[in-house]
């Protein structure tokens, strides 16, 4: 399996997800905003504050170059991740529905957090089970995630919801902190498995997650 890492101007997780990536012997490179992307079977669209944020975060990151080809990638069937201002570049993308707010409290908020595996049965969730509570950082001013009624209802009848908040940071919809889209292949997500790598940085419950796309393809 290759892996590739965009890395737009602003970025700050990407050499976080670079290291998880390399340490599990996956093949991997960084993706310069301004170059394509190849033949990559993951795509990773890491946190930070791409273009600064400006105008929206995510707003002027949804038209790279790199990810001008992104929707024929995701078609392909090929996996896309987007950790935090990743999941913000694909809700601007439309890649995954909904959008991401300011948090409810108005603050930056950088803690650590439980979430709930609400479905295990996707390419990026396949090790862990069902209820399984794990802890990823979360660092973030705009992770209240919103979505209307009828797009909530359509997410639970698709079983889209990956993650959930145990206690609601930020005042997100449905305490949602990820989602895939329909066909299963696009996570984004608000809190940083790539952070929680390592017993030495507190914790090491995201490995599983990289653990579970690495098994994907091998079974692939
Ligand atoms: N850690 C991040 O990716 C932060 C995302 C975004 N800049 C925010 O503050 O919401």
């Amino acid at each position: 399996m290759k892996a590739g890492v965009i890395v737009f101007p602003g970025s700050n997780c990407d050499i976080d997800a670079y290291k998880v990536l390399e340490r599990l012997n996956v093949e991997v490179k960084y993706i310069w905003h301004d170059e394509k992307i190849d033949d990559e079977d993951l795509i990773l669209l890491p946190g930070g504050f791409s273009y600064g944020d400006y105008l929206r975060c995510g707003a002027i990151a949804r038209f790279a170059r790199a990810l001008e080809n992104i929707n024929e990638h995701i078609e392909k069937g090929k996996l896309v991740l987007g950790i935090c201002n990743g999941f913000q570049i694909l809700t601007e993308l439309k890649a995954l529905p909904g959008a991401l707010l300011r948090n409810k409290n108005l603050n930056f908020i950088c803690s650590d957090c439980n979430l709930i595996v609400e479905n295990n049965a996707t390419p990026f969730t396949n090790l862990f089970n069902k209820g399984d509570v794990v802890n990823f950082p979360i660092a973030h001013g705009e992770g209240n995630y919103y979505i209307d009624d009828d797009g909530l209802k359509e997410l639970i009848k698709n079983n889209q919801i990956v993650f959930r908040y145990q206690n609601n940071p930020n005042g997100s919809v449905y305490d949602i902190a990820g989602i895939v889209n329909k066909k299963g292949n696009v996570l984004g997500m608000m809190p940083h498995p790539e952070r929680a790598q390592d017993k030495l940085l507190g914790c090491e419950d995201g490995l599983k997650l990289f653990n579970s796309i690495i098994a994907y393809f091998k079974e692939a």
